[in-house]
């Protein structure tokens, strides 16, 4: 027929039509199926009877009411007031919503249910029954169908009800509720809709969905055993970490521990019988243990195991295991445990395992009544080796004496590497220090033997110091100590040394702390003083210059010496500081002197290797000069024959700056170093300075004299004038000027004085060119 055309719930978004009739609504459909001309009759009826005999109709969607009414009215037609009363009667025992609507798209038969789930007023009822459209603007107008134009939706709504479908589809309300909505055509056209609240339904099955959706992606392996361990179901993550498929897996027993070995027993962490018989006590156990994959391959892991209650019973019907392969995270955290207790570069313990390993050696020793010594070993020359090769190859050098070390002592001690070039070796069980000397005897042999680094031959040697234990201190970090301080002595002696540490190595170097503590902030606390010793001509006696020389007043210790504190400020690098403070402190009183009106006298100023090194000495000197209005002329730099010579290409570069500035510059302490010929040529200096050992012995020792002689004759060729230092006798006086020394200065003359009496000279006794 006609109406079989379909209908659709045109209370509805229409969607696709499915089948799913509940028991009640068949029993309608059919009872409306066979009650076809009724309906028909009846709708007539309604229509023909006026408004005003049927307005009285009382109640919410009750047209039967009314209807009843009307039926009262005319007999011969009990039987339509009758089924109309049966049908009532069932659609309000249906136990959910339905409405009825004819071919003209009026609703024609509700429940109260309907009303109640759909929340319509009862004014819209009040009366006779609404119209679809009706109902539908309503819906439209408080949002139920969502946003959009409500005029369009009405409309649209109206059109596909117009075509009715079977239909079934959910729609979401605004206040979140789920209605499952059904419809049917009738096939006398119109249909029959109902309505069922399933948002608790839908809550379950979302809350299910999402479990299963968490279940398949985790990244963890999730598995479901019953309760006699076996596997019930896997996730995919599983099948992922173990390689097992989840058919191969189901109804295996889930072993949760790390008993995969053939005793049972695994490494790391408990066995499956413990893990279960926890679970059974406590419901749940977590930790780490061993896994093992399809492949027979083992994998550490983190595993957490929980029963599943029965939400009435409270008993557990399943268990839940849920575990991570943990096999990257354990790699590196081992990495990590490598490199906190080992250098990067050699291997080799670094100084934070030494430190723990000789706090278990010495414990060991003292249990075992044992010795054990620590020797600190440090690269001769090394540095330069870095500096001038560069750092792949010192880095490399290094790799190759770590290797040295190592093979040369027993697998039982320990070897390490503190940074740079400094190694340390521990040799444990020791009989005494006969059995040390052998050893390091054994390494100096062993790491002096040329390396070859990139195809060149290098050589280096160690310097090594050794302390005891017990016999030098029981004190992990004293050994320590008293190792470093016997290496620098065997330094000191000449390097390629071996030195046992001693006492007086000790109180040498709490001395050497104690001044190294007041050394620092003694400039900023004024604690310096410059004092001057002249230099005259030698042929004709008159004044030609006066050299610096610092002086430490320590407010304690009374005045201290240059030799005791210009080394230990050249090492710690205080040395910079005082070389400006000298320097500055040295034009500023030749200023002074100037402005009192004494003639202009040259200032000779020691400059000290480090200071050499500062990118700004060139700037710091001609900023000084500047300021006190110095004619650079007036100031010389004497620099040893050590410092230039120890890289003589940058010297070059550094002295031809400085010699830009106008200034002077001397060679100190000339005959002590190894200066090469080549490079002296080179230097733009002014003046040699012939050290103090080769004129202390000039009268009796001819080889001072030949070399003095040589030192003169080379200067004089080179076009430098020659100062002797530390002339003490008129005898040393006489000879020098044989030689054709220039100039000369020493206690002869005149010891360092202060200022004062400098100013006193000046204006009395010294004459100057
Ligand atoms: N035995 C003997 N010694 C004599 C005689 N005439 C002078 N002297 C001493 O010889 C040293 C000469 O200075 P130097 O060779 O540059 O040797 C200096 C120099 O290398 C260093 N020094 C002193 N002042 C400074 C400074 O301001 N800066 C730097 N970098 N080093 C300085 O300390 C060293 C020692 O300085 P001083 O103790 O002042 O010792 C001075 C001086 O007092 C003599 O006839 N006989």
């Amino acid at each position: 027929s006609g109406a079989a055309a379909g209908a659709s719930d045109a209370l509805e978004a229409p969607a696709p039509a499915t089948a799913g009739f509940g028991a009640g609504m068949l029993t309608l459909a059919v009872l409306l199926a066979g009650g076809r001309p009724i309906y028909r009759r009846y709708r007539r009826r309604r229509q023909a009877l006026a408004a005003g005999q049927l307005s009285s109709a009382a109640g919410a969607g009750t047209f039967m009411t009314s209807d009843a009414g009307i039926a009262a009215h005319h007999s011969g037609e009990n039987e339509l007031v009758q089924r109309a009363a049966m049908l009532q009667t069932i659609l309000d025992n249906i136990p959910c919503a339905v409405s009825l609507v004819d071919h003209e798209l009026q609703l024609v038969a509700c429940n109260e249910e309907f009303k109640r789930l759909l929340d319509f007023p009862p004014d819209l009822f009040a009366g006779s029954l609404p119209s679809l459209e009706t109902l539908f603007r309503y819906n439209a107008a408080r949002g139920e169908y969502g946003p959009g134009d409500p005029e369009q939706i009405v409309a649209d709504l109206l059109a596909r009800a117009l075509q009715p479908a079977p239909h079934s589809f959910e729609r979401r309300r605004r206040d979140g509720t789920v209605l499952l909505v059904q419809g049917q055509p009738l096939p006398q056209g119109g249909f029959v809709t109902t309505y069922a609240d399933i948002t608790a339904r839908k809550r379950d099955e979302e809350r299910l969905q999402l479990a299963d959706k968490v279940f398949e992606n985790s990244p963890d392996a999730i598995v479901i055993t019953d309760l006699g361990h076996r596997i019930v179901s896997v996730n995919p993550a599983y099948t992922q970490i173990t390689g097992i498929a989840a058919a191969a897996a189901q109804g295996t027993c889930f072993r949760p521990g790390s008993d995969h070995g053939e005793e049972g027993e695994g490494a790391g962490g408990p066995d499956s019988r413990t893990v279960w018989a926890i679970v059974s006590a406590h419901g749940s156990w977590s930790g780490e243990t061993t896994g093992l994959r399809g492949d027979g391959q083992r994998y550490p892991r983190t595993l957490m195991i929980n029963g599943v209650r029965d939400p009435k019973t409270r008993e557990i019907t399943h268990f839940i295991a849920i575990f991570s392969d943990i096999t990257a995270r354990k790699r590196a955290e081992a990495d990590i445990q490598h490199l906190a207790y080992h250098d990067t570069l050699t291997g080799l313990a670094n100084r934070f395992s030494l430190t723990a390993r000789l706090q278990l050696s010495v414990a060991e020793a003292r249990r075992n009544g044992q010795r054990l010594a620590v020797m600190f070993l440090d690269l001769d020359r090394f540095k330069h080796i870095n500096d001038s090769l560069g750092h792949p190859v010192g880095d490399e050098l290094l790799k190759q004496v770590a290797r040295r070390l190592r093979e040369a002592v027993r697998e039982t001690d320990t070897v390490a590497r503190l940074g740079g070039d400094e190694f340390v070796v521990v040799l444990q069980g020791i009989g005494g220090a006969h059995d040390v000397t052998h050893v390091a005897a054994k390494l100096l042999a062993q790491l002096s033997a040329p390396y070859c680094v990139e195809a060149t031959e290098l050589h280096t040697t160690p310097s090594i110091g050794i302390s005891l234990f017990p016999d030098d201190s029981a004190d992990p970090a004293a050994l320590m100590r008293n190792a470093d301080t016997a290496m620098y002595h065997a330094k000191a002696a000449g390097r390629a040394k071996f030195q046992f540490y001693t006492d007086e190595m000790n109180r040498a170097a709490t001395a050497r702390l104690d001044l190294e503590r007041k050394l620092r902030g003694a400039v900023a606390r004024g604690e310096f003083e410059l004092w001057y010793q002249p230099q005259f001509d030698s042929r004709h006696g008159h004044l030609t210059g006066l050299e610096a020389l610092v002086r430490w007043r320590h407010p304690q210790d009374g005045l201290i010496a240059p030799l005791r504190f210009i080394p230990l400020a050249e090492e710690t690098g205080v040395i910079v500081e005082i070389g400006t403070w000298v320097l500055r402190e040295a034009c500023r009183q030749a200023r002074q002197w100037l402005d009192a009106g004494l003639p202009e006298v040259r200032i000779s100023v020691n400059l000290s290797v480090r200071q050499l090194r500062e990118k700004c000495l060139v700037d710091t000197v001609s900023t000084t000069l500047a300021a006190n209005g110095l004619r650079p002329g007036l100031l010389e730099l004497e620099i040893t024959e050590s410092a230039v010579m120890d890289n003589p290409g940058e010297a070059v570069a550094l002295l031809q700056a400085l010699k830009d500035l106008g200034v002077r510059i001397a060679i100190d302490d000339f005959g002590t170093g190894h200066s090469s010929l080549s490079y002296l040529k080179l230097f733009p200096l002014d003046h040699l300075k012939i050290d103090r050992s080769f004129v202390s012995d000039i009268e009796h020792d001819a080889n001072d004299a030949m070399i003095v002689a040589a030192a003169v004759s080379l200067a004089h060729n080179l076009g430098l004038s020659v100062i002797a230092e530390g002339v003490e006798s008129a005898v040393q006086v006489a000879r020098l000027r044989e030689l054709g020394c220039d100039e000369l200065q020493g206690f002869h003359f005149s010891r360092p004085v202060t200022a004062d009496v400098v100013e006193n000279s000046l204006r009395s006794v010294w004459r100057t060119a």
